[in-house]
């Protein structure tokens, strides 16, 4: 442990020598709906269980000694099976919620075609910004990656975000479904203008408008 506090170890990068990718996000990326066997689902819903019972706890410093200890085991264990990330199970389970990636709250998809997409999404105590709301980052990167795939799914090309505007309407309450509709406003050659709202029944809690670019061949 270094004197910040801050751990030692390598930074996790998972990275292969030959960088066989076209640039930006791929939409040939592996998909997959077996990668890491039948499991691998329950596998993140403990992960993600793991990071709202670390938020809300209050460990004993005899507790804090032992879950170090538990998890240094665990963490070795990943550290062994670092992959890149085309081909990490992580982001490629299309029949996970947010396709397995626990960077993002996750989100079931209802319905996705190339005139926009709606899901349901949950967040958790792992999620909170104060007073049992949601924290506005995360609202942020639901409608971010969401309206990645909308762009993704209309146009069939990589695409990236050039600007994303989220305007919180109303409180955003933890562990109640939401639901998200995306929509594509207008395509302008590489530019795709999209909008998104985020509701708990009829409450509008945040909406969102967002600029992608489709990107060239290479382009990073
Ligand atoms: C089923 C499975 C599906 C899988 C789905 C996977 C989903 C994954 C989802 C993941 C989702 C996560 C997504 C993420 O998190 S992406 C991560 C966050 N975004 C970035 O890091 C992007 C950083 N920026 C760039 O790389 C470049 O600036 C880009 C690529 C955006 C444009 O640079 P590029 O050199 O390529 O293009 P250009 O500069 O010639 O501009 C082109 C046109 O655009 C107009 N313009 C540009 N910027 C702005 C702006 N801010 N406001 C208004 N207009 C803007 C510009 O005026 C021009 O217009 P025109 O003069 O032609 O009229």
């Amino acid at each position: 442990m270094s004197i910040d506090g801050t751990s030692e170890s390598a930074p996790v990068t998972g990275e292969r020598t030959e960088d066989a990718h076209e640039g930006g996000f791929r939409t040939d990326m592996m998909i997959s709906v077996d990668r890491g066997g039948p499991r691998y689902g329950e596998f993140i819903e403990k992960v993600r269980e793991f990071m709202d019972r670390a938020r809300a706890a209050f460990p004993s410093e005899e507790l804090v000694d032992e879950l170090i200890d538990e998890l240094t085991v665990v963490n070795a264990k990943l550290a062994a099976v670092e992959i890149n990330e085309w081909e990490s199970p992580s982001g490629t389970r299309i029949d996970l919620p947010a396709r397995g990636n626990i960077t993002l709250p996750p989100y079931l998809v209802d319905k996705a075609g190339d005139d926009g997409v709606q899901a349901r999404v949950t967040f958790t105590r792992f999620h909170l910004g104060g007073n049992n709301a949601a924290h506005g980052g995360f609202i942020c990167t639901a409608f971010d990656d969401l309206l990645g795939m909308t762009s993704a799914l209309a146009t069939g090309k990589v695409t990236r975000t050039a600007y994303l505007t989220v305007n919180y309407r109303s409180i955003t309450p933890l562990n109640t479904e939401l639901t998200v509709s995306t929509s594509i406003v207008r395509l302008e050659g590489r530019k795709i203008f999209v909008a998104a709202t985020m509701k708990d029944g009829e409450r509008l809690c945040a909406e969102a408008d967002g600029l992608f670019i489709a990107l060239n061949p290479g382009q990073p």
